[in-house]
């Protein structure tokens, strides 16, 4: 997943931008970018690494203006190389700069349409270049010199006929404003809001609503599925409807993984969410063993803390921290190789022995995808002295690939992949595991909500796949494209930006 925050104020914006991918770091860790505007200037910083690492005090100094956007990068589409760090850039019309979350679907299509019908050329495999040059070629058809709202909800319109996938997106034009928008499906969350000032009104979009808080922006509310929001040159707001036949299906993976509890996604609140997924897994776990004989319940830090407290809860059994996290350690999954994340869980998470000596112990984790924290999790649980090691999982078994921004491309790197829960359970070597079922999971996120949902993009348990046009040749041709081994083989040396002027 990755993170997006753009910022129209009334005085610099540069602190503000990083202080918000800061607080979006959690959605990605690989590279950040930030592209302010002053005047008929862009200015860009972007590298490979996390916020901290990428701005120093010189290239905050340089990125100026009073509107800018920003982005942290997890990436789903091309190699992690710095050339494909966002933002993007295009200079015709207007000069657009562009940050995405999400993930193109039909980007081979598009790239071939760009070339030989929009004469576009596309230089990195990044899908987020392709959305970029789609909108810019929508917008230069329209002919303007000085495009009105209206002709940047026409081309956005464009870009949702054209796009399939999951995006939220935003852009700048020089001079002309922020614009953000949500896929037809809303599958990625988009959230904007206001901070008054002695100057006037300014305005946030954001991916979450935990980057509205942390700057004392007031949340408006979420962006809708296929809606744009424009904030213009004089800061003044404008929105629009621009895909007409647009659902509420967001990923419901966010509510389990991806997003900080603190947010509010869909009106839904996240933390909410995690604790109704640990109450209703207790009420599965009691259905199917009364009489169990859990004598503890031991949360698999950081995410499934909230779960794993309210099933301890629900079952009356004591819930204690028995794994002690490195808080300077990030979060494994999203890193991009296996044996980066295999290292990071063993550096990420330390067992306290005396809460394991002799007892039967249910861990708890919000999710289990490639089976990498949980096989290594209940080792260190049996050297701590566990008697029995139950395992519970506060989403369902994980068992398809996600085609909508979150890097899980390769089947067979799902432990879940093709097997039975009691096969799972062996081969990660846990003496009982349990998963929620998915209608529970979507209760969570819907009762006491008061948003009325379509429904939730939930392929990674039910294997559907909600934007259609994806089949098994495209499955297929991501898997030999995005695997750990392709990705591994791929040569990283490509980092030369063909972009606006970065800064060293
Ligand atoms: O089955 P796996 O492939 O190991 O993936 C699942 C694990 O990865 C995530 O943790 P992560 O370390 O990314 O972040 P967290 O600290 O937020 O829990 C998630 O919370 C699970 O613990
Ligand atoms: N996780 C994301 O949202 C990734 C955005 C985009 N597809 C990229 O790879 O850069
Ligand atoms: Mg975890």
């Amino acid at each position: 997943m990755c993170g997006i925050v753009g910022i129209a104020a009334k005085s610099n914006v540069n602190q503000a931008l990083y202080d918000a991918l800061t607080v979006l770091q959690h959605r990605g860790q690989d590279a950040a970018g930030i592209v302010t505007c002053a005047d008929t200037r862009f200015y860009l910083r972007k590298d490979n690494g996390l916020v901290r690492d990428v701005f120093r005090t010189r290239h905050m100094q340089r990125l100026m203006g009073n509107m800018g956007i920003g982005h942290i990068r997890y990436p789903t589409a091309g190699s992690s190389s710095s050339a494909e760090a966002q933002p993007f850039y295009v200079n015709s019309p207007y000069g657009i700069t562009l940050a995405h979350n999400g993930n193109l679907t039909n980007v081979e299509k598009i790239k071939e349409d760009l070339f030989k019908a929009d004469l576009r050329h596309i230089n990195t495999n990044s899908d987020s270049e392709v959305l970029l040059n789609v909108f810019a070629h929508e917008l230069h058809a329209l002919k303007q010199l000085t495009p009105s709202p209206e002709h940047i909800f026409q081309a956005i319109s464009k870009v949702h006929q054209r796009c399939e996938g999951g995006y939220a997106v935003i852009a700048m034009l020089v001079g002309y404003g922020i614009v953000g928008f949500r896929d037809p499906n809303g599958i990625r969350p988009m959230v904007f809001g206001e901070r008054q000032t002695e100057a006037g009104t300014e305005y946030m979009i954001a991916s979450e609503s935990v980057a509205l808080d942390a700057l004392g922006y007031k949340v408006i509310r979420d962006v809708a599925p296929g809606e744009a929001i424009f904030i213009d040159a004089e800061g003044q707001l404008h929105s629009q409807q621009c895909a007409p036949a647009s659902k509420l299906q967001p990923c419901v993976f966010e509510f389990v993984y991806f997003a900080r509890p603190d947010s509010i996604i869909d009106g839904s609140s996240v933390y909410k969410a995690r604790l109704k997924m640990g109450e209703k897994l207790a009420d599965k776990i009691l259905s199917e063993r009364p009489d169990h004989d859990i004598d503890v319940v031991i949360p698999i830090p950081d995410t499934s803390r909230t779960s794993a407290l309210q099933l301890a809860n629900r079952l009356g059994v004591k819930f204690r921290e028995g794994f002690i996290k490195n808080r300077y350690i990030g979060r494994t999954f999203i890193m991009p190789g296996q044996t980066e994340r295999k290292k990071s869980v063993k550096q990420k998470l330390n067992a306290i022995d005396l809460e394991f000596r002799g007892k039967n112990v249910m861990l708890v984790d919000d999710s289990i995808v490639r089976g990498t924290t949980c096989k290594q999790i209940i080792e260190m649980a049996r050297d701590a002295g566990a008697k029995k090691v139950y395992f519970a999982s506060a989403a369902p078994a994980v068992r398809y690939p996600n085609v909508y921004g979150i890097d899980m491309p390769t089947a067979s790197e799902l432990i879940a992949h093709g097997r039975t829960d009691e096969e799972i359970g062996t081969l990660i070597g846990a003496d009982w595991l349990v998963y929620q079922d998915l209608n529970d999971l979507i209760g969570s996120v819907t009762e006491g909500c008061k948003t009325r949902f379509d429904g939730f993009e939930c392929s990674v348990f039910d294997g559907k796949y909600i934007t259609g046009n994806i089949d098994q040749a495209y499955l297929d041709r991501i898997e030999y494209d995005r695997s750990d081994a392709a990705k591994a083989a791929r040569v990283k040396s490509d980092n030369a930006i063909i972009d606006l002027h970065n800064d060293e």
